[in-house]
């Protein structure tokens, strides 16, 4: 039997395109400062580390201005929080990441206090939590936009639909779920202790893996004709050493029974990119109004 293949959702393609107009967006704007996002990354996580040169570079590419700050593992909390405010008040910053996650002795939860929800470019401040809680305009995470902006670039119907999210982090699952009510979805979300956990994916019209657990998707949990969306970015060691980058879907088999899908990498991760620029950018336009 041939099985038809599904189609990819690029990411990374759609992601390039936002980009340039971003770029695009900024150099019309004709203020008199660039756009400013600061990264704060703590540590030497080299997974983090790699996340934030990404994310600078491609701030560097659109014509955002980095004031990232990279501190050591042994930082205070109150160091931490004396640099948000700082950024806070300082006029040429519109965006501020803490990435996470952060070492043990530190409380990212607390810090996320701290950022003026106006500069809130993750969209994890409390105060923009409950916007979308809300249905009101606010500044969203990046991840779970990500998402829905892919989904709406394909035109993947969501009204009325049975949307299947698993994971319920605050900073994937529970936003992503709200985004999808938001679109009129019919929205469950599942999560490693769910019981039978195939019978509610295989419901899915939309299927989104955000757990965080290679291969957790099989080809069996899938209902024949779904799109399946995987936000998982895990790096798995192959047996000649080399490591390798996977999402939480088995790709290989998933892909002979979805209609569209997602890659790892290339799908998810860089839309969140372009959704941490857009946030800025959105962020700096308000400012100057
Ligand atoms: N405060 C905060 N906000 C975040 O948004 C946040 C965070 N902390 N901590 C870690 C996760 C992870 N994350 C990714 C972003 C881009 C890629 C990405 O660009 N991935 C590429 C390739 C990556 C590679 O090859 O290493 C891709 O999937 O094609 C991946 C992962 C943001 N996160």
């Amino acid at each position: 039997m041939v099985m038809k293949q599904a189609q990819l959702l690029n990411g990374k393609a759609l992601a390039q395109r936002l980009q340039s107009e971003l770029k695009a967006q900024i150099q019309k704007s004709q203020f008199n400062r660039l756009p400013g996002l600061a990264v704060l990354m703590v540590g030497d996580n080299p997974a983090s580390a790699a996340y934030v040169r990404n994310k600078e570079r491609a701030c560097a590419n659109v014509g955002i201005a980095s004031f990232g700050q990279h501190f050591q593992v042994e930082v205070t909390q109150s160091e931490l929080e004396q640099t948000i405010h700082r950024l806070n008040q300082d006029e040429r910053v519109d965006g501020i990441l803490v990435q996470l996650p952060l070492p043990e002795h530190l409380d990212g939860v607390a810090l996320l206090h701290q950022i003026d929800p106006d500069k809130d470019a993750d969209g994890l401040h409390p105060t923009n939590l409950g916007k979308l809680v809300r249905g009101e305009q606010g500044l969203r995470s990046c991840t779970p936009a990500g998402v829905m902006r892919l989904l709406q670039e394909y035109q993947i119907p969501l009204k009325g639909k049975q949307a299947v999210v698993v994971g319920r982090s605050i900073l994937v699952g529970k936003p992503l779920a709200l985004m999808l009510l938001e679109a009129d979805a019919t929205v469950t979300i599942a999560h490693s202790r769910s019981q039978d956990l195939g019978a509610i994916t295989r419901s899915a019209d939309i299927l989104v893996g955000a757990v965080g657990r290679p291969g957790l998707i099989a080809a069996d949990m899938v209902k024949p004709g779904a799109v399946v969306v995987d936000v998982g970015i895990n790096r798995v060691i192959e047996a000649s050493g080399s490591s390798r980058l996977v999402g939480d879907v088995d790709f290989d088999t998933v892909q002979n029974v979805a209609e569209y899908i997602t890659p790892v990498p290339g799908g998810i991760g860089p839309m969140t990119v372009a959704m941490l620029l857009q946030n800025t950018v959105t962020s700096y336009l308000q400012r100057h109004q």
